[in-house]
């Protein structure tokens, strides 16, 4: 317990915030120095590194998560390979940073999602213990689930963090998050904390990048910059068959994932499809479309009746999808819409450095899930510490 109160009692803590998510491209690792706690708390991005996850972990993840092909010698093995790939991940950013492990003095790691159930279970793995011990670094980890024990769906989580770094007296701003899924968080200008809401818009880049792994036969996994949608046409029927997703309809809270929008309900598109549309490439742009229209639909029907939004600032890798982003503001023309990097952040490290700040608020104590985003029936503290 010592060593918990003396990263509690310094003033500036240097903290590694560790994501690793639905797109399975790799490992964010943020490191931050975080001064305060609470409201009051204060980030600084020291580095960012991405270690990208090795070919044959990001198969047997996506194996993991498929009903089929899982089981549970496989979940068990690679709870433990991905704790030693996380740890590897912190060690590299360590090193790039010229700082060693022993000055670092908490990590915050989100792990793996393998199966999300929303509001009744969830998993993610990459086991903390393993990280603790190959660092020697006190770790928070497995966050999510203290939500749901507590009637919630355990995501999103980010929010919280996102109220301490980004509210405006004066604007409401919009998080708009678009990595595997897409997610958003409504900050009304000069708002409470509990007047954040939150949900998951629909599919991010997950169904895109499915779509030009098949289509590329696994050359690629991700449309570069957008420009493989930019070549193609929308096929109104694939669209319309989309667009009847029940998801898209379902009123907040709500939460998606890989078990509704992934490698299974992608490959079915492309199977159908290819056979009807003249050029291969309209897939990609329509499934584009179709990303685009489920962000600004969401907000048409959940945010714009209740707040006038004055900015939306997108995150995420989709904020590089330069044909997803000029969608998504034909659709919302009245709305000023950046990327992270236009206000000088990183859209890339976002949801890392959150995990970093959720965990030094866990140690410190403090609530921090927010339960009318969660659905959670009352606040908690998230994550489990391991010395
Ligand atoms: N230069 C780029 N051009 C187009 N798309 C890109 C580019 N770079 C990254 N992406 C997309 O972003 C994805 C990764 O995004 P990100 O790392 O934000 O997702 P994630 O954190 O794994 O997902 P989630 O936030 O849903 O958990 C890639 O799979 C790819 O589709
Ligand atoms: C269960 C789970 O892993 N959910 C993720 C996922 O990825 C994006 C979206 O779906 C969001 O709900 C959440 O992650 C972010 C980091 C969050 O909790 O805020």
């Amino acid at each position: 317990m010592e060593k918990l109160f003396n990263i509690i009692n310094k003033n500036k803590k240097l903290i590694i915030g560790l994501m690793s998510g639905t797109s399975i491209d790799g490992i964010d690792c943020a490191l931050v120095e975080i001064e305060g706690n609470g409201l009051n708390t204060k980030v600084k991005l020291i580095n960012f590194h991405k270690h990208e996850m090795p070919v044959h972990l990001k198969q047997d993840i996506l194996k993991a998560c498929s009903i089929e092909k899982s089981s549970t010698e496989l979940i068990c093995r690679l709870n433990f390979l991905l704790g030693e790939e996380f740890s590897k991940a912190v060690l590299e950013t360590c090193e790039l940073s010229g700082i060693p492990p022993s000055k670092i003095d908490l990590i915050g790691s989100h792990g793996q999602t393998v199966y999300h159930i929303p509001r009744n279970s969830t998993l993610q793995i990459g086991e903390p213990s393993v990280i603790a011990e190959r660092t020697g670094i006190t770790t928070v980890a497995d966050f999510r689930v203290r939500d749901v024990a507590a009637g919630g769906h355990g995501a999103p989580i980010v929010p919280y963090t996102e109220y301490i770094l980004y509210r405006n007296i004066e604007k409401t701003i919009v998080l708009q998050n678009i990595g595997g899924i897409g997610n958003a968080t409504v900050i009304p200008k000069n708002s409470t904390i509990d007047q954040v809401y939150a949900f998951d818009t629909g599919p991010g880049n997950m169904i895109i990048d499915a779509i030009v792994n098949e289509i590329t036969k696994g050359q690629k996994h991700y449309d570069e910059e957008g420009k493989l949608a930019s070549k193609g046409n929308i096929n109104r029927e694939l669209f319309e068959e989309l667009m009847s997703h029940p998801y898209i309809y379902k009123e907040p809270p709500k939460t998606t994932g890989r078990e509704e929008f992934g490698v299974d309900f992608s490959k079915k598109i492309y199977e159908k499809y290819k056979k009807i549309v003249k050029n291969e490439l309209d897939i990609i742009t329509t499934v584009t479309y179709f990303t685009a229209k489920t962000i600004a639909d969401s907000y048409k029907k959940w945010i714009l009746p209740y707040h006038k939004i004055d900015e939306i600032i997108i995150s995420g890798g989709g904020s590089y999808n330069k044909t997803l982003i000029n969608m998504i503001k034909e659709e919302l023309k009245e709305i000023k819409i950046m990327i992270q990097e236009d206000i000088g952040y990183s859209s890339d490290a976002k949801e890392a450095i959150a995990m970093a700040i959720l965990a030094n608020e866990t140690i410190h104590g403090n609530f921090n899930n927010l339960p009318r985003v969660t659905g959670a029936s009352k606040p908690v503290v998230l994550g489990k510490i391991i010395f």
